[in-house]
């Protein structure tokens, strides 16, 4: 039996052994490498962070303490030391989450996988444990340096420097890149205090060889401890911290257990609010991880564990490459184009852009809402920014787009990656609520290409916008074949037409080839249909209440969820238009989606061919709104 499998739970890490915890730490490099390697997932953030880990369980008393894991993509090993070693069934539907899950384990807190809410959360628990007679309780958020470029982090660590007497411990995990290197003044910030780390390995050396010194050490280690502090103060302006109130030990190397281990005690002998400050290395162990300049192997996708080679994805060129190539070539037309990332230059598509117009590419950290209201200001300065992020995180940044642009009728444009079902990464990656909360702004127009075709023509129309914002959605993954139009009335286009005017099909976006699909499935029980694209979805063209006018039951079918989304703007657009057609929405339910495969999950709720003809099949019998056929 290896060590780790002898691992079960917290109490078994604290018995082991310091000498026994390199080897405990290799087996759990293994495994992560192994399992990543055929899952997906992430490994340079959970290579980074197995001392660190290991430290963690064996200094504080989870779940009593609450540990605490920022975005929770690092806690993989958090989740071996809690007895979860089902790897192999990482990210696959059933089985392991690829973040903390309350369902899988009671040391799990964080669900979000959203950055920057930990020392949020940590402000709160340690506001209840206080106030439940439970002080005694340590409350450890552990936060990368990239999710400390968040606004929310700073928030919470004005309000927790506040609380003296509370017993929070914030482990920052300090590897210099989110994706790429952090960036800022924090990140310099922190770089700085990274550099001084031979500073303290000088003064450790000091620390165990000059009080052994006899006669003079003690008095000389006194001395030169007194030195330490004017020269601490001088070379490691961790004031930052302290004069927030909040005391700092460090910087710690991070990979470097026993190190860890006695600066978290340290922290905990405070009894209040401490930064510990981690130096580490995002992939440590994994030399083709710490070599990967891009990411580090954030998030590598499938790969060979012998020699780190990432395997293709396949399937054509995805969404996210067709954006990239047609901005750069906007770039090249639009001077005023200018490009902003939320600490995702790569996987937003940006790289491109920035590698050819490097000046006008802006890496704001992440901090979406930073993002869209600097892009209000460019915008005032006469600049047209895109702004590309996962729809998810612009949830983010909704009130930015709100009051910041669109009351201003700004042209900024904001490129959804992501858009609809994700599915690996959980219920908060899916970018499920964009076309419903969208819906409110005034002045904002919603584009959702059907396919990569349609997302270049959609993408300069947007960019070609000056009155107001305008937002390009489309989802994770190869674009597939383009979706042909056989014509195009206003701003809709047509992709198969029906004589027998039964149903109108309004597919919204990349949900364009399963309603072509589905209409020859329904026409196979002589059901005409008729399918057609939008484009953009706010506003919707009028001339869909002429066509609905034309047949007998409207279905709209979209990657969003139904609630205020795309149909419900529909239904209401024949209602104003006084055309009485009966509409049927179909998309994601109101629910937070388990994690699975995209395509899994599409299945579950009906998004596809079989499902869709199914269910308007349903709806037409149900609603009898035909003679019922043979
Ligand atoms: C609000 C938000 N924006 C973007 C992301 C995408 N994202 C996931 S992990 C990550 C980098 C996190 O960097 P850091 O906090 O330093 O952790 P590390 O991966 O370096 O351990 C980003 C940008 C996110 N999860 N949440
Ligand atoms: C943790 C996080 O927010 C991202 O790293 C997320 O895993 C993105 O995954 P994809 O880029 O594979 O969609
Ligand atoms: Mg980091």
């Amino acid at each position: 039996m290896t060590l780790l499998e002898s691992i079960e739970r917290p109490e078994d890490v604290k018995r082991l052994e310091p000498d026994q915890l390199p080897q405990l730490a290799g087996e759990i490099r293994d495994l992560l490498i192994s399992a990543v390697s055929t899952n997906g997932g992430h490994l340079g953030p959970n290579l980074g962070a197995v001392e660190l880990t290991i430290a963690l369980h064996r200094v504080f008393d989870s779940p009593r303490d609450r540990i605490l894991f920022d975005t929770g993509h690092q806690a993989y090993v958090h989740k071996l030391i809690t007895g979860r070693h089902g790897f192999e069934t990482l990210r696959q539907r059933g089985g392991l989450s690829g973040y903390p899950s309350q369902a899988e384990s009671d040391h799990d807190v964080i669900e979000n996988s959203h950055a920057s809410t930990a020392l949020s959360y940590a402000d709160g628990i340690a506001k209840a444990f206080q106030l439940r007679g439970e002080g005694d309780r340590f409350v450890v958020p552990f936060i990368g340096d990239g999710a400390l470029t968040g606004g929310m982090a700073w928030e919470a660590l004005n309000n927790i420097a506040a609380g003296k007497d509370r017993r929070v411990v914030i482990v920052v995990n300090d590897n210099g890149r989110s994706y790429s290197p952090t960036i800022g003044g924090l990140a310099s910030h922190l770089a700085d205090l990274r550099m001084t780390r031979g500073y303290e390995h000088a003064l450790d050396l000091i620390k165990r060889t000059v009080p052994k010194a006899p006669v003079v050490g003690g008095m000389a280690y006194d001395a030169l401890h007194g030195i330490k502090k004017g020269i601490k103060d001088i070379l490691q302006p961790q004031a930052m911290f302290e004069d927030l109130g909040l005391k700092y030990v460090g910087p710690i190397d991070g990979h470097d257990e026993a190190a860890v281990e006695h600066a978290l005690r340290k922290a905990k002998a405070f009894g209040g609010p401490v930064i510990v400050h981690c130096i580490t290395r995002k992939g440590y162990g994994y030399a083709p991880a710490e070599n990967d300049e891009e990411e580090c192997f954030h998030s590598p996708g499938l790969f060979d564990p012998a020699t780190g080679r990432k395997l293709a994805k396949g399937g054509g060129p995805s969404w996210t490459k067709i954006f990239s190539d047609e901005l750069v070539r906007l770039g090249a037309e639009r001077p005023d184009i200018v490009a902003i990332t939320a600490a995702m230059l790569h996987p937003t598509g940006l790289a491109s852009f920035a590698e050819v117009y490097p000046e006008r590419t802006y890496d704001v950290g992440i901090a979406e809402q930073h993002a869209v209201t600097s892009a209000a200001g460019l915008a005032f300065g006469g600049m047209h920014p895109v702004v590309a992020v996962y729809a998810t995180f612009l949830n983010r940044a909704f009130d930015q787009l709100l009051m910041d642009v669109a009351l201003h009728r700004l042209p900024v444009t904001v490129v959804l990656d992501r858009a609809g079902v994700t599915g690996d990464d959980g219920p908060s990656h899916n970018g499920m609520w964009d076309m419903s909360i969208l819906q409110v702004v005034p002045g904002l127009r919603i584009a959702a290409p059907r396919d990569g075709g349609q997302l270049t023509e959609q993408l300069r129309e947007a960019v070609g916008v000056n009155d107001g914002p305008t937002v390009v959605r489309f989802p994770k993954g190869p674009a597939g074949d383009d979706v042909p139009a056989i014509e195009r009335t206003g701003g809709v286009d047509v992709l198969s037409r029906s004589e027998d005017g039964d149903v109108l099909l309004v597919a919204v976006g990349s949900m364009a080839g399963t309603a072509v699909e589905a209409a020859k499935l329904i026409g196979a029980h002589g059901i005409g249909v008729t399918v057609v694209d939008p484009r953009w979805v706010k506003p919707l063209d009028e001339k869909l209440i002429g066509l609905a006018a034309e047949h007998r039951l409207v279905a709209v079918v979209e990657d969003n969820i139904r609630v205020g989304g795309v149909g419900d703007a529909v239904a209401r657009l024949l209602r104003d238009g006084e055309v009485d057609v009966p509409v049927r929405t179909f998309g994601i339910p109101q629910r937070f989606l388990d994690h699975a495969k995209r395509a899994q999950i599409l299945t579950d709720i009906g998004l596809t061919p079989q499902g869709l003809a199914r269910d308007i099949t349903a709806a037409i019998s149900r609603d009898s709104v035909l003679e019922p056929t043979e």
